[in-house]
């Protein structure tokens, strides 16, 4: 995170946790929020740390994301197992950033998102949406001693949003500029986009997720390599293949791409089932496993192009795009993303080339959409979630 100095009245610390749809781990992040004086709000990074998840604690999350399996003892207990783990997480990065727990005012904890159901559903005349993060606030606050924001979602989506995503709110307080459109690329698990026009107002945002982030790049590695590798460090195996481009084709076809905005979406489509297929259809064709890899590389980055090209380019024509999450650590995906988005003249930066941690990002989005919820501030911007109205997100446990 760029460091400020503002003349800064009103500063606190917060803690932000987040750990998203990949399932690699716990980022946990420390930062100072202050109040400018025109109302904006300025934050810097003080101490951030990423734990792993154990591998053990990883696959039972796995398993979770299946409904049949997740029964609801294993959700129950799986809900405070991760109160407890995102408690050490907190109380590790507050003493590595030199702190005491009492010098922080506030945790926000974005929990695991085990289900997401954002189209509604009729039931016995309602509509219904939902969406499940577990890692309990409650066990939160009473093992580090502070007040915990956490399961933001619901209060977006009872407003008739998506529930997501929620990161962009804090990219506009952050990273609006007078004279550029900007496009900030998260590549997680699912991959998503944020558009902030040139001297935008908040209800000139827009984003929505693009589609698989490294997601299927991740599934389709961990099932042809079993037991040795769960995602594509570096683009190696990408960087040995050969794209096909009739099984490009042929997954670009999928419905998600050309449904129009607000969208999000999760593991209920690109995870396991998603990848029993296409790794069948690969296996009729005889594909070589760095064949496969490199082709739902490039899917990832034709997903990001094609999205900008029928949602964004027409709208709000972008000067730049800077990528993020871990997918900006894969060569070969960000230089098909950079083909992509460069030969529509938009210039294609890293979070890091502009100043800021790739890694810290989300969890310092949280510890900011913390701050928010406990000062009673709305923090969803409506017009990206669908939301018929500013919210105030997330609940609190004293
Ligand atoms: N060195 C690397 N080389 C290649 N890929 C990497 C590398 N480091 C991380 N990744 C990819 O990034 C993924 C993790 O990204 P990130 O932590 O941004 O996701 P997330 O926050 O869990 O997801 P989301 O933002 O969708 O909630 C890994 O699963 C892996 O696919
Ligand atoms: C339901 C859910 O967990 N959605 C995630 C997911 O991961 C990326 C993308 O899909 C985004 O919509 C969202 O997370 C980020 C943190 C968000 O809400 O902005």
């Amino acid at each position: 995170m760029k460091r400020e100095t503002l003349d800064m009245h009103a500063s606190r610390y917060a803690v932000g946790l987040m750990s998203g749809t990949s399932v690699d781990g716990i980022d946990a992040a420390v930062v100072r929020i202050a109040d400018g004086p025109g109302g904006e709000i300025a934050v810097s990074l003080i101490a951030f740390e990423n734990r792993p998840y154990p591998a053990a604690v990883r696959q039972e999350i796995f398993e979770l994301f299946d409904p049949v399996k997740a029964t609801i003892d294993k959700v129950g207990s799986m809900n405070v197992l991760l109160g407890e783990l995102y408690a050490e997480a907190a109380l590790a990065v507050i003493k590595a950033a030199g702190f005491e727990p009492a010098d922080i005012a506030v945790v926000g904890s974005h929990g695991q998102t085990i289900y997401h159901a954002p189209a509604a559903e009729k039931r016995h005349g309602h509509d219904i949406r939902y969406t499940v993060q577990i890692g309990e606030g409650s066990v939160i606050a009473a093992r580090t001693g502070i007040p915990c924001v956490s399961d933001f979602r619901p209060a977006d989506m009872a407003a008739g949003g998506q529930g997501a995503p929620l990161v962009p709110f804090t990219e506009y307080l952050l990273y609006r500029e007078a004279s550029r459109t900007l496009l900030l690329q998260n590549i997680g698990g699912i991959g998503n986009m944020t558009v902030i026009p040139a001297g935008c107002a908040p209800e000139d945002v827009y984003a929505f997720d693009t589609g698989p982030g490294n997601m299927i790049i991740d599934g389709v590695v961990e099932r042809l390599y079993p037991g040795q590798l769960t995602m594509d460090i570096g683009g190696a195996i990408a960087g040995r293949g050969k794209v096909d481009e009739e099984l490009l084709g042929f997954l670009a076809k999928e419905p998600y791409y050309a449904q129009p905005l607000p969208k999000s979406t999760g593991r209920e489509l690109f995870g396991s089932a998603y990848i029993e297929r296409l790794l069948g259809i690969a296996a009729q064709k005889g594909m070589k496993p760095e064949d496969v890899v490199a082709t739902v590389t490039k899917l990832t980055a034709w997903s990001i192009g094609d999205a900008y090209r029928r949602y964004v380019q027409g709208r709000t024509p972008a000067d730049v795009l800077i990528v993020g999450g871990g997918g900006s650590y894969n060569p070969v995906l960000v230089g098909f993303l950079r083909s992509e988005m460069e030969s529509m003249g938009v210039e294609v930066l890293t979070q890091e080339e502009v100043g800021y941690s790739s890694d810290a990002k989300e969890a310092v989005a949280f510890a900011i959409l913390a701050d928010y919820a406990i000062k009673r501030k709305p923090n969803n911007l409506p017009n990206v979630t669908g939301a018929a109205r500013p919210v105030i997100m997330g609940k609190i446990s004293y």
